[in-house]
């Protein structure tokens, strides 16, 4: 059996989809669970790119230390530098170096010769490696470039001190057949191969990250990289979850293995899609409502009698559960702190009493409180301290013939209150206009997305916004029994988060973008 390492680029490609922008609890949030999920190596940013991406990738590495954690830099020294300084921290720093090996790449966006870039590649992986004990070269586009070109440049690097060879499928144009066959080429041409990893990074665009990947596999990669859920640039990454459990369920095929801690699937899945505000698709391989649901007669009948039938992997399997306790407005303390361990979160006593006061509001109104609205409740109080407004008090009046009208108190963290009304076309625009009143900004909005948790008629509504104003963009997120409540919490998140910004900008002497 093979081991297969799996690299994580949640935080870097996979915050590079559009309309997911991470503040930095989130991004270590994600990375404290990316570590129990048992990947091998966490990509947490590109630190050239801003102070804030510096600034996670520099705390993630030095908190983190069950695996390698790494940042990307493009083959300029400047972004070397700027990556060891926030990737020194780290027990196993690695950098991640790349630069385009495609004629249309080297072309049109360098305007530069092979030979050239053979020798910007040579020196900026010897120059990293006065830093970094382990160097990741990628050839971005590799797929769209000729073999015998990729197979020189990558001999060059080896040879210059890199210890992984990442091949990418950047634009997501390669087939499996291909993909593979990319792999053996290499193998069998490149002398000095053996001294290294062989990685693959695959995007969707054609619907084939995975199968791609997994063909690498069947040719020699023993790494794949992706992110959680498949998201990232364009049409996302292979989906790591897809490709951990179809090597688990196809071993007898692959001959493979990962370090991957399969039940923790689920929960990973859920903190990624709830912090992004990316939603899963119900018929999403692996982690969607509908994986491990059977629905028509014929299919029940057969799950029923045997469930190998219709079922190839078990919902225990990636930690969807049916819980035997479940929790309600007569549950107590020690169930509830029970449960939330059994959840994987780790609190402090102070957390876990004031999350059982939220708990009791909500079970005062919910009859059964579920994975999922717990989920929620912790992700919205762990992840959202230090808010500059709270929201009072709201109150919405709304008729069919009447103008919707909306009065908000809002408390400062000084103790200030603070209260407005307004009117708008409809009750959320009241809310938002009165918001804006409140805090004196025209604030845009740009996206607004509601789901609810779980369903039925006593289900929580979750709500996702992301606004702009003075030329920053937030997003934020608000959970409540009620829809205009939660629609007006997730718009204050977001504007404390924008305040937060605006903030660490002015310390840090960033331009506003
Ligand atoms: C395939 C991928 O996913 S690669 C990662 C993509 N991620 C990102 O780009 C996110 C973060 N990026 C950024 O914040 C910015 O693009 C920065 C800070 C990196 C650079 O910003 P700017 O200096 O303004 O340059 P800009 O983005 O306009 O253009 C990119 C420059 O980098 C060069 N470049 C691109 N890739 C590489 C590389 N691998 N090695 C060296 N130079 C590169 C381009 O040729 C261009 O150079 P030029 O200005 O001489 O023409
Ligand atoms: C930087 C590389 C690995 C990349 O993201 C790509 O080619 O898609």
């Amino acid at each position: 059996m093979n081991k297969i390492k799996i690299f994580d680029t949640t935080l870097r490609d996979g915050e590079q989809s559009p309309g997911v922008n991470l503040n930095f609890q989130e991004k270590m949030e994600i990375a404290r669970q990316l570590e129990k999920y048992g990947v091998d190596i966490i990509e947490a940013g590109f630190p050239a790119a801003s102070k804030g991406d510096f600034q996670s990738v520099r705390e993630i590495a030095n908190t983190i230390k069950g695996c390698s954690v790494t940042g990307l830099a493009r083959a300029v020294k400047s972004d070397i530098d700027t990556a060891w300084e926030a990737l020194k921290g780290s027990e196993e720093p690695r950098l991640h170096v790349f630069i385009a090996t495609s004629p249309i790449h080297m072309a049109y966006k360098f305007n530069k010769k092979p030979e050239e870039i053979v020798e910007i590649a040579i020196e900026m992986v010897k120059y990293a490696s006065k830093f970094f004990p382990v160097i990741q070269w990628s050839a971005e586009d590799a797929s769209r470039s000729e073999l015998p070109f990729l197979a020189h440049i990558t001999e060059k690097v080896i040879k210059a001190g890199a210890n992984v060879v990442n091949l990418p499928d950047t634009v997501g144009y390669t087939t499996p057949k291909e993909y593979g066959a990319m792999f053996s080429y290499l193998k069998e041409n490149v002398p000095n191969i053996h001294k290294v990893d062989l990685s693959t990074h695959c995007h969707d665009d054609l619907g084939m990250a995975v199968a791609n990947s997994l063909a690498a596999v069947e040719n020699g990669a023993t790494q794949i990289e992706g992110a959680i859920n498949g998201i990232g640039e364009r049409a996302g990454n292979a989906a790591i979850e897809e490709v951990a459990v179809a090597l688990h369920t196809r071993k007898d095929f692959y001959q493979s293995y990962t370090n991957i801690t399969l039940s923790e699937t689920k929960r990973t899945s859920d903190l990624v899609s709830k912090l992004t505000g990316m939603a899963i698709p119900a018929n999403k391989a692996v982690v969607g409502r509908n994986a491990f649901a059977h629905e028509s007669g014929i299919h029940q009948d057969g799950f029923l009698k045997n469930r190998s039938t219709y079922e190839i992997i078990s919902p225990e399997l990636v930690g969807v559960q049916q819980k035997e306790v479940v929790l309600g407005k007569h549950s107590g303390r020690h169930a509830f702190r029970t449960h939330l361990m059994d959840l994987g979160f780790t609190l402090q006593d102070n957390q876990i009493d004031s999350l059982f006061e939220k708990f009791k509001d909500l079970a005062d109104k919910k009859k059964d409180v579920t994975d999922d609205d717990l989920f929620s409740l912790v992700l919205q109080k762990t992840v959202n301290s230090d808010e500059l407004y709270k929201l009072d008090s709201l109150q919405v009046q709304y008729g069919s013939h009447n103008i919707p009208t909306a009065t908000i108190t809002l408390t400062k963290n000084d103790g200030e209150s603070v209260q407005e009304a307004a009117t708008g076309s409809g009750s959320v625009e009241a809310i938002y206009n009165t918001l804006n009143r409140c805090i004196d900004s025209e604030l845009k909005l740009l996206d607004y997305r509601l789901q609810s948790i779980n369903g039925g008629p006593d289900a929580l509504a979750e709500v996702f916004v992301k606004i702009e104003g003075n030329g920053v963009e937030a997003s934020g997120r608000g959970l409540a029994y009620d829809v205009l409540e939660s629609s007006a919490k997730a718009y204050l998140n977001a504007i404390n988060r924008m305040i937060a910004i605006q903030e660490y900008r002015k310390e840090t002497k960033q331009e506003v973008m």
